[in-house]
């Protein structure tokens, strides 16, 4: 209701062309019944003039036919905009936790097709449904008022068919949700395959990914199959029962008409009233089998809607007032699951301008204490603080503004390079941008493409090799000038040129900022104003790279196994 309602106007506007299409039916059986009359005496002007009123009468309903199908149209693609931006909108405020148990494909498909059936529906019921159902009531009232007993005899057999369609929907609505639930399971499956065919062809694991890829298409098709046989069945039923009401009318028409009771055009009237009723009986069937495959659309597609972000923001969240950059984590615990303790009893104060470097085995927690900051999640226990502030009180916007991340892998959006450094912002400051791609050290390879800042890359664009991403990465950093940085130091090695490239545009970007870094690199390690130690998600020993190395402590031997040779 709450989509339906900005479209009032114009679904009105459809409604009124809908009446007077309606309109013109009653007009057009008794047309018909004088046209046979006329015909039958042979009075070639009658028949020319009434002839001339239906062609009139034809017109207006095409001129109210089209009026009534734009509007409609105009109004439930409107209904399916708004529904998929909204839904877009809300799936983004959801937490990471929700996306890491979530296939992307199935999502895709509940904000692609899904909402696009709801349109669809809206768009027949309007369009469809309702005019047929007008017109069933209009033409059947002028049917009654011209002979009810024949009337009863053709619609003797209406209930059964009722009754039929409603048993027939409850099944239909059963097999659509399997339906489309098996084709979102298709396409997740194949947005993982394709995204991972690399990895396919180098193990070449064709034959197993085609296995399930047809296994599952195989699903989809049966479960098509029953809707369609569900469809089938339903429409050949009811168009039986029709045809046997049909003949009933004709035996009991010929009956009054042997008694005198009636004339043969008042009988051709009423038959061609009977047959105004074959589309809209059809129409309605199938009308009511769409709306139940788009009730299963309506419940995935709001069952999106009722997630509640795990994030919430206050309710009195202040905008966080620019930063200097003091980062405080009292006694923080945090897991991903109650269960598993991933961080136990945190605490520690970072200084602004500090460089931080988190080093610890794989799977110590040093990942998971850096996303606590932007708040990606909440910890279980304990508080963080900026500059004094619980991040729990602020603006989710304004503390995300301020914290700058270089991830390991650098993602790029299709789109030019210059977006991509100024990724999330409306507006583009070429200046700005090639100065933060010069301190990146990125200006020199982006000037040497044709189209320089303008250069399409991702999807169907030019790719960047890894440093050349990184680079990408840091410029967008640099661009967004944050006052705590969060740095993944990236395991995989560059060669040694493009690695002095990203190292010194990485020193530039580290200046005056708190840092945290995952470290990998010895340089790294050095350079920091303290290292914190992470084993099993405690802190274990923090200092100096060489005042650690002294106390010969965990990180002396982490140091001799990750980074001495
Ligand atoms: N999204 C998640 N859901 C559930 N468990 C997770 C998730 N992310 C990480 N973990 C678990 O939390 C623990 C800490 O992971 P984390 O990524 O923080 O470690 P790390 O020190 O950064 O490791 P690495 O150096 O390998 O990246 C690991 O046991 C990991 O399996």
């Amino acid at each position: 209701m709450p989509y339906l309602r900005p479209q009032t106007p114009v679904i009105g506007l459809a409604l009124v062309c809908t009446l007077v299409f309606t309109a013109s039916w009653p007009i057009l059986i008794k047309l018909a019944e004088l046209i046979a009359d006329s015909v039958g005496r042979g009075q070639l002007e009658i028949t020319g003039q009434i002839a001339g009123l239906g062609i009139l009468v034809f017109f207006i309903r095409s001129l109210s036919l089209y009026g009534q199908d734009v509007w409609i149209a105009e109004a439930s693609l409107q209904i399916a905009h708004q529904l998929r931006c909204d839904v877009y909108a809300h799936l983004q405020r959801l937490g990471l936790n929700y996306f890491e148990t979530t296939k992307t494909g199935d999502l895709s498909y509940r904000l692609t097709e899904d909402t696009d059936r709801i349109g669809e529906a809206i768009n027949q019921l309007f369009h469809q449904f309702v005019p047929c159902v007008l017109q069933l009531i209009v033409v059947l009232a002028y049917m009654i008022y011209m002979n009810w007993q024949l009337t009863l005899a053709a619609f003797i057999i209406a209930p059964l068919m009722a009754l039929l369609v409603t048993m027939f929907g409850e099944r239909l609505l059963d097999f659509s949700r399997r339906s489309q639930n098996r084709i979102s399971d298709l396409s997740a499956l194949l947005i993982e395959f394709l995204s991972g065919i690399r990895l396919i062809q180098a193990f070449a694991a064709e034959n197993y990914a085609l296995g399930r890829f047809t296994q599952e298409a195989e699903e989809n098709r049966k479960a098509r199959l029953g809707v369609e046989k569900i469809k089938v069945f339903q429409m050949v039923l009811v168009g039986f029962l029709y045809a046997t009401s049909i003949l009933l009318v004709f035996f009991l028409g010929g009956w009054q008409i042997s008694q005198a009771n009636l004339t043969a055009s008042q009988f051709v009237g009423f038959l061609a009233a009977a047959l105004m009723l074959v589309d809209p009986i059809n129409i309605t069937t199938t009308n009511y089998n769409t709306f139940k495959q788009a009730q299963a659309s309506v419940d995935r597609v709001f069952e999106l809607v009722q997630l509640t972000p795990n994030i919430q923001e206050a309710q009195k969240a202040i905008a966080l007032p620019p930063i200097t950059g003091r980062v405080t984590y009292q006694n923080v615990s945090f897991g991903y699951n109650p269960q598993q303790p991933v961080l136990k009893n945190l605490s520690f104060e970072v200084q602004p301008g500090e460089m931080i470097a988190l080093v610890g085995h794989s799977g110590a927690g040093k990942t998971t204490l850096v996303n606590l900051l932007p708040r990606f999640y909440d910890p279980d226990q304990g508080e963080i603080l900026i500059d004094g502030l619980n991040i729990r009180d602020v603006e989710l916007k304004s503390l995300r503004q301020q914290i700058g991340i270089v991830p390991q892998d650098t993602m790029l959006f299709s789109g030019t390079i210059a977006e991509n450094i100024a990724f999330g912002q409306q507006d583009l400051d070429l200046a700005a941008i090639e100065k933060a791609a010069r301190i990146a050290n990125a200006h020199q390879f982006i000037a040497q493409f044709s189209q320089g800042y303008y250069t399409y890359v991702g999807e169907r664009g030019v790719n960047l090799s890894g440093g050349q991403r990184q680079r990408i990465a840091i410029a967008r950093a640099v661009l967004l000038n944050p006052r705590i940085l969060i740095l993944d130091e990236a395991t995989s090695a560059l060669d040694s040129e493009s690695e002095a490239l990203v190292q010194e545009a990485l020193e530039r970007l580290l200046r005056d900022r708190t840092v945290f870094v995952i470290a990998h690199r010895l340089a790294t390690v050095r350079q920091a104003n303290r290292l914190f130690v992470l084993e099993a998600g405690q802190m274990i020993e923090s200092g100096t790279h060489q005042e650690l190395l002294q106390q010969n402590g965990r990180y002396a031997q982490f140091y001799a196994q990750q980074f001495s040779s």
